[in-house]
């Protein structure tokens, strides 16, 4: 009945006595439930003044928690505002944004949480998190959590293979780290080069360093200019794959920074071993001490911890070997100043303080020892600092690559699956880019040919007992025919073939939908007709593969097939469960060809006869039918019983 909901008797048991129901009586509008209690749902909202039953404080609590929940979820309906089928793949950026989630679980505690985020009690938006945000501070989070296994003194991971990947990851700007180091030993040279009275012993030094620095200079950047490398002469093109190895292989890469770093290191300190003054402690001239310039001792010192900056200036090397290298250097050094040279500060000191204590600060032998074990320090905490940004970098980077790879796999499975629910020109409308989100798929076709092929025995063959498993044997049965003739639409032949729907045992298919409208008239015709062709075809086909069916299963269905052709719209229709379906009279009068054909027949109108006759098949005249809704209509039987005609 109109605006009424009409129940069984079984239903109202379930109700529980929420809704009051009157009498339905639908033995008198169906015959089908005659002998059958029916009731007729009376709409609450029209009973508000009606008493309330004896149950009352039970109900209300009830109707009371009910309220609140469809308030909260109407909120939150309004939250989504409008929902559109696929919104989520058309446009995968706007998703997120647009259609919150409200965070329940996510790996991030709630510590963690508030500590990153401002407080907010208040603000009803704080419960939501979107995806994108969500997304990243679980990476950050399983990347922290990584951190926390890693050795507090090496910085090594305790997963062995983590850090075998972490040694062997490709190391980038490997040229920037050289190109600092090329400006130390330049300022170094510079530095010496001015101050230095032994300018053979320099340039010798020099003159044997420089090349090598700038060898190794030219293998770091040649990699850096990898585009380069077709225009680069062919002898000069192992450069380019040293440099690859360099940024790549972790020993070649340990074996070239430990070669720059030692020259550097060397050369930091090699031309003190020119200065003169071996003996100054017995020269009592003035002349002859200033004659030393012992002043430039200072300057060496600079010199080496620039050196030492050296170290620490190349990014993802071990922690262990810099350290090595460091303590190596500020060995040697303090050696050399405390010791080796430590007659000659004591000369300085003589000369500039003459016969005076200067204090331990301008004491240039105890402050050389001082800065030295300051700058190594430093350089210690730098090179652990360095090394732990790049693992977590590493971590990070893993993460977020395991993460995009995730998403890559779930896109394409959702897009296996939108394309297994629509058609693949539909699905791919809605995974563009170029779709709107407002805009519902909907596209008017002029010319579609329309199949209805039912199988109208399954009604009797269906039957609930225990012998069939409740109906699911027979439903099994169906099934396999349904997916036979699925498999049937696979092959190229019928490319232009979509399947629609199942409706029941009906199958309902049809093709031109996939082309796109064409200008040219002739064009057009022949592609209708072409449609046509290949709705018999696979018609024809199905009748085949139901033949087959029953030799094998020892059943005797048939097919009742009604083709037409016409214009149709063709669209998506529903929001969270969308589908895909075509309307129109042609559809209508297609089902109406079915459902008014003949067993082992297929069906046509006049004008969809006269198509089929032009591509080859032979159709035989039924007479006149009366279709509900449209009258009399002539109709033709399509002959089965010849092969698919050749073109
Ligand atoms: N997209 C569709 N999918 C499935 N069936 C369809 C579709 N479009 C039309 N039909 C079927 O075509 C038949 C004819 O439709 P029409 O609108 O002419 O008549 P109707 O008055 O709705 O018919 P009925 O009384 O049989 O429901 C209907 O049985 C309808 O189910």
């Amino acid at each position: 009945m109109d605006r009424r909901v009409h129940i069984t008797e079984d239903t109202l048991k379930h109700l529980n006595g929420e809704y009051q129901v009157e009498e339905g009586d639908g033995g008198s509008r169906d015959p089908l439930l005659t002998g059958r209690k029916t009731y007729l749902v009376i709409d609450p909202h029209t009973q508000r003044n009606i008493s309330r039953r004896p149950k009352q404080s039970n109900t209300l609590a009830l109707g009371e928690s009910r309220q609140r929940a469809s308030v909260r979820m109407s909120q939150y309906l309004q939250s989504w505002r409008t929902i559109h089928p696929f919104a989520d793949l058309s446009n995968p950026d706007a998703a997120p944004s647009k259609k919150p989630i409200i965070h329940t679980s996510s790996a991030m505690s709630q510590s963690q949480l508030s500590a990153d985020r401002p407080p907010c009690q208040n603000n009803p938006n704080c419960l939501v998190v979107d995806n994108g945000v969500r997304g990243s501070l679980d990476t950050i989070d399983t990347a922290g959590r990584r951190l926390k296994k890693l050795n507090c003194l090496t910085l090594m991971f305790n997963d062995l293979s983590l850090e075998r990947q972490f040694r062997f990851s490709e190391v980038k700007g490997l040229h920037q780290s050289m190109t600092c180091l090329a400006l130390i030993f330049v300022t170094m040279f510079a530095v010496q080069m001015l101050v230095s009275t032994n300018n053979f012993e320099m340039a010798v030094s020099y003159g044997a360093t420089f090349p090598v620095m700038v060898l190794l200079l030219s293998i770091a950047f040649t990699g850096y200019l990898e585009k380069w490398r077709p225009k680069m002469p062919v002898g000069f093109q192992w450069i380019s794959g040293l440099s690859r190895g360099v940024s790549t292989r972790a020993a070649l890469r340990l074996f070239v920074v430990t070669l720059c770093v030692l020259i550097t290191l060397l050369m930091g300190v090699l031309n003190l071993y020119f200065l003169p003054g071996k003996n100054c402690t017995v020269i009592t001239n003035t002349t002859e001490l200033e004659g030393l310039k012992l002043y430039t001792l200072p300057y060496y010192l600079y010199c080496c911890l620039l050196a030492m900056l050296g170290v620490i200036v190349f990014v993802r090397t071990c922690l262990s070997m810099k350290a090595l290298l460091l303590t190596l250097a500020v060995v040697v050094y303090l050696a050399l100043f405390l010791h080796v040279y430590a007659p000659r500060s004591r000369c300085l000191i003589e000369l500039l303080y003459n016969d005076t204590k200067p204090g331990v600060l301008k004491d240039p032998q105890i402050m050389s020892g001082v800065w030295l074990v300051i700058f190594y320090i430093i350089c210690l905490i730098l090179a652990r600092q360095d090394e732990l940004s790049c693992r977590v970098d590493f971590l990070l980077e893993r993460c977020f690559h395991t993460e995009r790879e995730e998403m890559e796999t779930m896109e394409n499975v959702n897009k296996l699956l939108l394309q297994n629910v629509l058609p693949l020109h539909v699905a791919a409308c809605f995974m563009g880019k170029t779709i709107r989100n407002q805009d519902l798929y909907s596209q008017s076709c002029d010319s579609v040919c329309v199949m209805f092929a039912s199988v109208p025995q399954f009604k009797e063959f269906y039957s609930e007992s225990s012998a069939n498993n409740d109906g699911l044997e027979c439903l099994r049965f169906l099934n396999e025919i349904i997916s036979d003739f699925d498999e049937i639409l696979s092959k190229p032949k019928f490319c232009s073939v979509e399947k629609i729907k199942t409706i029941g045992s009906t199958y309902m298919a049809a093709a031109g939908l996939t082309h796109s409208p064409v200008e040219d008239e002739t064009k057009k015709v022949e592609m209708s007709y072409s449609h046509v062709r290949s709705m018999v075809d696979f018609a024809i086909t199905l009748m085949g593969r139901l033949e087959l069916i029953n030799t094998h299963s020892f059943n005797s269905f048939k097919l009742r097939i009604g083709i037409n052709h016409g214009p149709v719209i063709a669209g998506v229709i529903g929001a969270n469960k969308p589908q895909y379906d075509i309307w129109g009279n042609s559809v209508n009068v297609a089902s109406r060809m079915d459902s008014t054909g003949v067993l082992d027949k297929i069906q046509v109108t006049e004008e969809t006869a006269q198509m089929v006759e032009s591509v080859g098949f032979s159709v035989t005249l039924r007479g006149v039918v009366n279709v509900k809704g449209k009258g009399e209509l002539t109709t033709y039987f399509v002959n089965t019983d010849q092969s698919s005609p050749q073109f």
